[in-house]
């Protein structure tokens, strides 16, 4: 009998080309290279020099997300790029697609979008394979069972030469979550609250398995979530077994194989499970039904509270510095604190059923006039689907912006900023210091959460809006 082996083992088995040694790192063949403009420039030029062209061009995918504005052309045609470096970034991609023959996901063409969520969308992400793409959040992709890793500029002019990436080996971590998430509580709150649980170290040198329940339960789209935040926790990457779940979602996707390639396909896939038995160097156990309504209160994702619970009493000098940074009381909750900006976005939750569950919240609601409130759809596909449901309707209507697809308040990079000592509820991943705009306050939390903060115009527990009827809640 063959030994039991975990997801993790069998993804790194099938795409080993050279085993790691003392002295080298393993050599892994990489079935997919995503690329965007701000971490791809270098590699270009740097395969320039060389004299070299992609090895695989055809397995290489470009798309803009970070850099572009969200607001749409001016009457003179032009994009209103925030700096110039940004336009040149995007004009570096356009040529360098153009010039080796790689894919790019246009600006003007039907399937731009934010890396991580046209990859699953398109089908182009499928469970057995390895992904890279130089973002740290490519582990999103984890949660269709492909081993994907973010990679350095360097690494991706290595992979573009060679479609090859050196790695060591990872160790195990199995995330085992039981039991059904309460009413409100959403897979942003899940993974918050697991990040809370480990520590944004608690996943270092690990690749995360999240197993259980509870994660089988979820769609895709709240897999993604799930997985998209495992580089918070430190981990290399995330995974989740593909499933029934899985093939649906893959069987609507235009680039997925068809006819008998789906048939050989589905047979493969399906492999691609941890066997009974199999070990991993560590397990951690979570309760989901305990878990409430998450936020972040700090400066980091593991910085996490229930929105009912006390924030710690400055335990140690990190601790008193976030709460000084964001301008909380140790001891106090975050409830009832005046909200400034409230972004819907990235490639954390800027799918459909996220921008499905801020709608709920917005439908015959106002934004309070305090808060500014932006909607930025993950993708041009979502963008889509979305008005043609009456989303953009309905976020207009109470008031606040729907956008063009990209990263956008995320990373500020675009022009969309929090301003100073202001603080923003945002349904992105990261939170330190000065990431959504200088000096900006950040409070990461799920769709629900953000959009219900949005309308009270303070921090508020979504759960008081989550009745159908629309009501005015105070
Ligand atoms: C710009 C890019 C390199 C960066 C990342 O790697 O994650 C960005 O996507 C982010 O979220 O901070
Ligand atoms: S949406 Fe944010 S986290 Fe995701 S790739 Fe863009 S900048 Fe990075």
């Amino acid at each position: 009998m063959t030994t039991p082996t975990t997801l993790f083992e069998k993804l790194w088995n099938a795409h080993l080309v050279s085993p790691e040694s003392d002295t080298a790192p393993a050599v892994l063949y990489i079935d997919l290279h995503l690329i965007h403009e701000v971490t791809s420039p270098q590699a270009f030029a740097e395969l320039e020099s060389r004299g070299l062209s992609p090895r695989r061009p055809d397995l290489t995918k470009g798309t803009l997300d970070h850099s572009t504005p969200t607001l749409p052309a001016g009457a003179d045609g032009r994009l209103p790029f925030f700096t110039a470096e940004a336009e040149h970034q995007v004009d570096t991609l356009r040529r360098n697609c153009a010039r080796y023959g790689v894919e790019l996901f246009d600006y003007d063409g039907p399937h731009r979008g934010i890396v991580h969520v046209i990859g699953p969308e398109l089908g182009l992400t499928q469970p057995g394979q390895t992904i890279v793409c130089g973002d740290s959040h490519t582990a999103t992709h984890g949660a269709f069972g492909a081993l994907a890793f973010g990679i350095g500029t360097s690494e991706v002019g290595h992979v573009l030469a060679t479609q090859c990436l050196l790695q060591r080996r990872a160790k195990t971590l199995a995330i085992e979550v039981e039991g059904e998430l309460a009413p409100g509580v959403g897979a942003k709150d899940l993974i918050l609250h697991i990040i809370g649980e480990i520590g944004v170290n608690g996943g270092t040198g690990h690749v995360i398995e999240y197993r259980g329940s509870t994660i089988r339960a979820l769609s895709m789209d709240e897999r993604m979530t799930v997985c998209n935040m495992s580089i918070e926790a430190g981990a290399r990457a995330g995974l989740i077994a593909p499933d029934q779940v899985t093939y649906d979602y893959l069987a609507k996707t235009p680039r997925a194989p068809r006819g008998a390639d789906w048939d050989r396909a589905l047979a493969r896939w399906s492999q691609f499970k941890t066997d009974d038995g199999a070990v991993f160097d560590r397990h951690v156990h979570i309760d989901a039904s305990k878990i409430k309504p998450t936020l972040t209160w700090g400066t980091h994702p593991g910085q996490v509270a229930a929105i009912d619970a006390r924030l710690p009493q400055a335990n140690d000098p990190d601790e008193a510095k976030a709460l000084a940074y964001m301008g909380f009381d140790g001891g106090a909750t975050m409830a009832g604190r005046p909200v400034d900006v409230v972004f819907i976005g990235s490639c954390t939750n800027s799918r459909l059923s996220d921008l499905r569950q801020a709608a709920d919240v917005l439908r015959g609601r106002h934004v309070h006039p305090r808060v500014r409130m932006l909607v930025v759809p993950g993708s041009e596909q979502v963008k889509r689907d979305a008005e043609a449901e009456g989303i953009d309707a309905i976020v207009r209507a109470a008031g606040a912006e729907w956008r063009e697809p990209g990263c956008s308040m995320c990373i500020a990079m675009n022009g969309d900023l929090v301003g100073p000592g202001q603080l923003a509820v945002s349904t992105s991943n990261r939170n330190f210091e000065g990431r959504q705009g200088k000096g900006a306050r950040t409070l990461l939390a799920s769709p629900l959460t953000a959009a219900a903060c949005a309308v009270a115009g303070h921090v508020v527990d979504p759960r008081d809006y989550l009745n159908a009827d629309v009501k005015e809640v105070a």
